[in-house]
């Protein structure tokens, strides 16, 4: 057990911080070596495992990061892009893995990150899931297949308590689909159309996010043609996917060479 890699959670009393708590904890390949929250949490100071209303694990929650990241081989981060960038530069000074959950990342997140990653592996994906990223290969297949007179739009749906839109994930998948068509998301994206839109300009990508109660994520991309549709589609029904996809990417992490990473680097897709 000593010999497994170390893992922190940032993040561990939200929703996918509980289930990353619970995954590496029974996985038998990793250790639950610390858990980061924000100062006026009231998880700090507590046990993990009693917090999360079970048995005691030993982890007492902190708010103070790097002496925690000191002691880990890997950090796994689904927070809020500003902690994210805070706590990318403290793992990158710990020389511990990064994997990175958190969406919402604007071009200055990132540009963050990848500085971190000069000195530290790096992890981050809008999905964590093995059926999410071979979507977004199979997205960019039929992309590449189709010309310009095949409408492309992305449909998400999410539970009441998200934040960020669109979803991680269909920026993902408008991104497989922009590289399968050769040009640029930035160019062709359309998100939340409303009012007199004017009729649609060929060759953009649309986005349409819907949030309610407790949807764990779904996510169509449909290629609108004449006379026919094609729809891929994917369906989160427990948060697990993305907590076992993260620790396997942490695990993958292990020996690499600094740089960023994505999930079809871990998966090998
Ligand atoms: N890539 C993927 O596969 C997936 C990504 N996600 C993404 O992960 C993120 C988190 O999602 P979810 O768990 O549902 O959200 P929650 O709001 O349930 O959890 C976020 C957690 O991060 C904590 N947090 C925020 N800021 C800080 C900080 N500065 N320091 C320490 N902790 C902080 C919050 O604490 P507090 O309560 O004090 O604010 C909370 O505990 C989102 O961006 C979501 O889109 C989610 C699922 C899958
Ligand atoms: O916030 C969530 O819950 C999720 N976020 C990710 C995203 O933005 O795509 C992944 C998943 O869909 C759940």
């Amino acid at each position: 057990m000593e010999n497994l890699p170390g893992i922190v959670v940032t993040g561990a009393s939200g929703r996918m911080g509980q289930m990353l708590v619970k995954t590496i904890t029974a996985s038998g390949k990793a250790r639950l070596v610390g858990c980061v929250e924000r100062a006026g949490n009231p998880w700090l100071g507590r046990d993990v495992g009693e917090a999360m209303g079970g048995a005691a694990l030993g982890v007492t929650v902190t708010d103070d990061p790097l002496p925690a990241f000191a002691r880990a081989q890997a950090v796994i981060d689904f927070t809020a892009p500003a902690a994210t960038v805070e706590f990318a530069a403290l793992a990158a000074q710990a020389r511990a893995v990064h994997v990175v959950g958190t969406t919402g990342l604007e071009p200055a997140h990132h540009a963050r990150l990848d500085a971190a990653a000069r000195h530290a592996v790096i992890i981050q994906a809008g999905n964590m899931s093995l059926g999410v990223n071979l979507l977004a290969r199979m997205t960019q297949k039929v992309a590449a297949a189709l010309d310009a007179d095949w409408d492309i739009e992305v449909i998400e749906a999410h539970h009441r308590m998200k934040v960020d839109a669109p979803s991680g994930t269909a920026l993902m998948l408008g991104q497989a689909a922009a590289e399968g068509r050769g040009v640029a998301l930035e160019a062709a994206k359309v998100s939340g159309r409303d009012g007199i839109t004017g009729a649609r300009e060929r060759g953009s990508i649309g986005f349409s996010a819907v949030r309610g109660g407790d949807i764990v994520g779904e996510h169509d991309v449909l290629f609108a043609g004449e006379g026919e549709r094609i729809i891929l589609r994917h369906v989160a029904t427990d948060r697990t996917i993305f907590a076992r996809g993260a620790l396997r990417a942490a695990l993958w992490g292990q020996g690499q060479k600094p740089g960023r990473y994505d999930m079809m680097d871990v998966l090998g897709l």
